[in-house]
């Protein structure tokens, strides 16, 4: 394992802080996410600064939710930037994941399944009592269905959301963090090397190691952890 299968999340307020946090971390992992705080702020320039000299794999976290047009023209307009990972949330339904795939033929589409940060509390609020792993099954079985190739859910879904799908998705677990770090506002949790064993391909952190006073150390820990427990 040269770079390890990790998507920092690069949270950040400002360029200048997620490009020098994209070049501490990649020598250690396979992919920087760029989310809504910075794509919004930013637009496409943003994927050239934090790709960088390394030209290290971008995943692009819009989480696109809305009709099948509207998605479609979102999906094409980013698709030109040619991030690996385009998200969008698997509640769009079949008809919007469809659309999506079809106009960004070159990046993966990864749909949302159910937000790390809901708990089961939160799912009965918003109608969807149960638990999260009902929810989570049936919208990657929908989502794959459509020709998604990625399912986004929490590592406490991985390992069944695995034996349904088989080894060709690709699965990318947020919610993850090193035994005995803050959980902050993650409700789904468990550690790196959990996350790893139970079958996910990529590992989304970001304050674990963006908020470390030496983000590439944290990155190269975390690391070095996968590679110890990793057979
Ligand atoms: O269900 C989801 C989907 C996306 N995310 C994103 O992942 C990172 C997690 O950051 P941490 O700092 O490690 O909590 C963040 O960018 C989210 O937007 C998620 O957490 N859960």
């Amino acid at each position: 394992m040269t770079h390890a299968p990790i998507a920092v999340a690069l949270d950040a307020p400002d360029l200048e802080t997620a490009a020098r946090w994209a070049d501490l971390v990649t020598p250690h992992v396979s992919t920087v996410k760029v989310g809504l705080e910075l794509y919004l702020r930013y637009g496409p320039d943003v994927i050239a600064s934090v790709r960088g000299a390394s030209g290290v794999q971008v995943f692009l976290d819009l989480k696109l939710h809305d009709i099948p047009n509207t998605v479609a023209g979102a999906a094409r307009a980013v698709g030109r930037l040619r991030p690996a990972f385009l998200t969008v949330h698997a509640a769009g339904g079949p008809a919007m994941i469809r659309a999506a795939v079809e106009a960004a033929p070159h990046t993966k589409i990864a749909a949302v399944t159910v937000l790390t940060s809901l708990s089961e509390s939160d799912l009965a609020a918003i109608g969807m009592a149960g638990p999260a792993g009902d929810a989570v099954r049936r919208l990657a079985a929908l989502s794959v269905e459509a020709g998604a190739t990625a399912l986004v859910c929490s590592p406490h879904e991985v390992a069944a959301l695995r034996a349904e799908v088989g080894p060709d998705i690709t699965l990318i677990t947020p919610g993850v963090r090193p035994a005995g770090s803050d959980t902050q506002d993650q409700a789904r949790v468990a550690t790196p090397e959990q996350a790893l064993a139970d079958g996910a391909d990529l590992l989304v952190i970001g304050r674990p190691i963006t908020g470390s006073p030496d983000p590439g150390a944290a990155a190269a820990a975390i690391a070095a952890t996968l590679r110890r427990t990793t057979p």
